[in-house]
């Protein structure tokens, strides 16, 4: 059972704060969770906000839990591994959040038999709106694979992949806010360009994504077919929808994806030994 386990944190940045957030929100004891963070500020406002312990010591907050979540950058996992040194038992479960990095180079890094499911979260789970993939390492058996799925669930949806098909939803969901955020900047700039207030604009902009993404959600309707229902013959979104199309607007929102996918397997080079 998730909220019988202490779960430690190493990195209590961005999507730490999310996932913790998600695990209180959900029932867990502030008392089971702690997160090792290098930067004292960072760690006062994690304890204060969220009531958890925090640490300085990554090898602190990993020998006090049943499962560790390894949530620090890529670029500094091969420092952050080889510094956990014994603390993390080959009876926990460890869980990284890191993109690119995979499960064998984990394991052989940990080299105590450990066993790994790899995930790849996104910011929405700050608001339990979150989209999650999660993929088992050689040795994490279904037991482990489910334990990590009530933890995610705890923030928004969870689907399980080949870690193969990791890079692709590092692609599409993990960075995929971050285009979203762009689409609404860019929608709310065009309101205030035509006499909205930025407030209203961005009020506007903002409802008609999430309005949109419910519609296809709940309809089950594909895409195009409720774009067809938006756009009137001779009407103003056809016009709209050809200066997308001229500007590639689809061809280049897979370019964009194909770019992330393509860094997430670059990332997955980095020498973890
Ligand atoms: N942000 C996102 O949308 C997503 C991120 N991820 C993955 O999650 C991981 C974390 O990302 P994110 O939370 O955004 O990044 P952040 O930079 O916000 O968080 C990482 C945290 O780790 C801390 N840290 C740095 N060095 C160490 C160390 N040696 N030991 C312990 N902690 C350390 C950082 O402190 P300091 O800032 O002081 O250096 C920071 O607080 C990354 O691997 C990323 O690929 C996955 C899905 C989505
Ligand atoms: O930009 C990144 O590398 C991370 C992984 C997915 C989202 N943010």
């Amino acid at each position: 059972m998730l909220f019988d386990t202490t779960i430690g944190f190493i990195g209590g940045g961005n999507m730490a704060e999310a996932l913790i957030k998600g695990l209180l929100a959900g029932g867990m004891s502030p008392g089971r969770i702690i997160v090792a963070e290098p930067a004292a500020g960072r760690r006062a406002f994690l304890a204060e906000t969220l009531k958890v312990k925090a640490v300085e010591e990554n090898t602190a907050a990993a020998a006090a839990s049943q499962m560790v979540v390894l949530a620090v950058k890529p670029q500094v996992a091969a420092s952050v591994l080889s510094g956990l040194d014994g603390s993390v038992s080959a009876d926990k479960l460890v869980i990284s959040i890191m993109a690119g990095i995979s499960t064998i180079s984990i394991e052989e890094s940990l080299q105590n038999g450990t066993r790994i499911v790899r995930a790849m979260p996104n910011t929405p789970a700050l608001v339990l709106s979150g989209a999650t993939a999660i993929c088992a390492g050689r040795r994490a058996d279904a037991a482990d694979l489910d334990l990590a799925r009530e933890l995610f669930l705890t923030v928004g949806t969870v689907a399980t992949i080949t870690e193969r098909q990791m890079d692709a939803v590092t692609g599409v969901s993990g960075s995929g806010p971050a285009y979203a955020f762009s689409f609404i900047e860019a929608l709310a700039d065009a309101g205030v360009k035509n006499g909205l207030s930025r407030d209203t604009a961005l009020a506007l902009a903002v409802q008609t994504l999430l309005g949109a993404a419910k519609l296809v959600q709940e309809s089950g309707d594909h895409p195009a077919v409720l774009r067809d229902r938006v756009t009137s013959p001779g009407g103003t979104t056809i016009s709209a929808l050809h200066t997308l199309e001229n500007g590639r607007f689809h061809g280049l929102i897979m370019d964009a994806v194909d770019a992330a996918v393509k860094r997430s397997r670059d990332l997955a080079g980095i020498k973890l030994l």
